[in-house]
């Protein structure tokens, strides 16, 4: 089976002015679907910048890029907007929920760019809030809410269109072992029982030990958790 995410020498550089700066050089990798994969490596080594090729937020510079059989290397910017409405959802350290929204109507943002009608929403909404199990906090605001809870809400909101792919920057970085603990369970639980292919960068060795598989960048290149040991 062709793998979900195939990288193949890929390339990012940034020009400012006079200087070059190569994040990511030629850098290949497969994630195969339904695998929960965690990225770690020295701040500044390209960990952001490889998320952000792999959620559509950023085109890289050269290389290959399919994810789920689409060649998202070469897409415009308003095709990789609209790609990116339906196929991921991205989880973040900070939550970056609405603060005057219910946990429900934050669910409800990703719907409303698609063409539902509100008993649809109802039901999307509803199952998110379920599988996260915070159906009971529907009608709380992020501030009536712990941080393990924001960050449920946060994880409900980027399943609820059900991408195939979801993306997290450090979602473990400002809770307690407690709550970290209980976010990773819930993400390996979706890549287990529901099929999600998840791509984490984490500093914590703890939360990618959660992970199927951990790689670590070193200046823009990948190694395996083995080698980054050794060195
Ligand atoms: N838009 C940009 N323009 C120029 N350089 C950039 C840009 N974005 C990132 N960089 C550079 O690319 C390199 C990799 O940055 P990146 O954010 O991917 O690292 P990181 O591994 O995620 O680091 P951290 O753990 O500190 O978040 C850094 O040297 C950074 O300064």
């Amino acid at each position: 089976m062709d793998p979900f995410i195939s990288i193949h020498s890929l390339t990012k550089s940034y020009t400012k002015g006079k200087s070059h700066i190569t994040p990511l050089e030629n850098l290949s990798l497969d994630v195969p679907r339904g695998e929960f994969l965690a990225l770690m490596g020295p701040s500044g080594s390209g960990k952001t910048t490889l998320l952000n090729l792999i959620a559509g937020i950023d085109s890289p510079s050269r290389g290959e890029l399919v994810i789920d059989g689409r060649d998202i290397a070469n897409l415009s910017r308003a095709e990789l907007t609209r790609w990116r409405a339906t196929h991921v959802g991205y989880i973040f350290q900070l939550y970056h929920l609405v603060p005057i929204l219910s946990a429900y109507e934050n669910v409800e943002l990703p719907l409303l760019l698609g063409n539902f009608t509100k008993a649809q929403r109802k039901e999307k909404i509803e199952a998110a809030l379920e599988l996260v199990d915070l159906a009971d906090r529907a009608h709380h605001r992020p501030s009536e809410l712990s941080g393990g809870q924001e960050q449920r809400v946060a994880i409900a909101r980027a399943i609820v269109h059900d991408p195939g792919l979801l993306v997290a920057d450090e979602p473990t970085g400002d809770l307690d072992r407690e709550a970290a603990d209980s976010i990773l369970s819930l993400l390996d639980s979706l890549a287990n029982d529901h099929g999600k292919t998840i791509v984490m960068v984490t500093h914590d060795p703890k939360a990618a030990a959660a992970a199927h598989r951990t790689l670590h960048l070193e200046k823009g290149q990948l190694i395996e958790a083995a080698e980054a040991q050794a060195h």
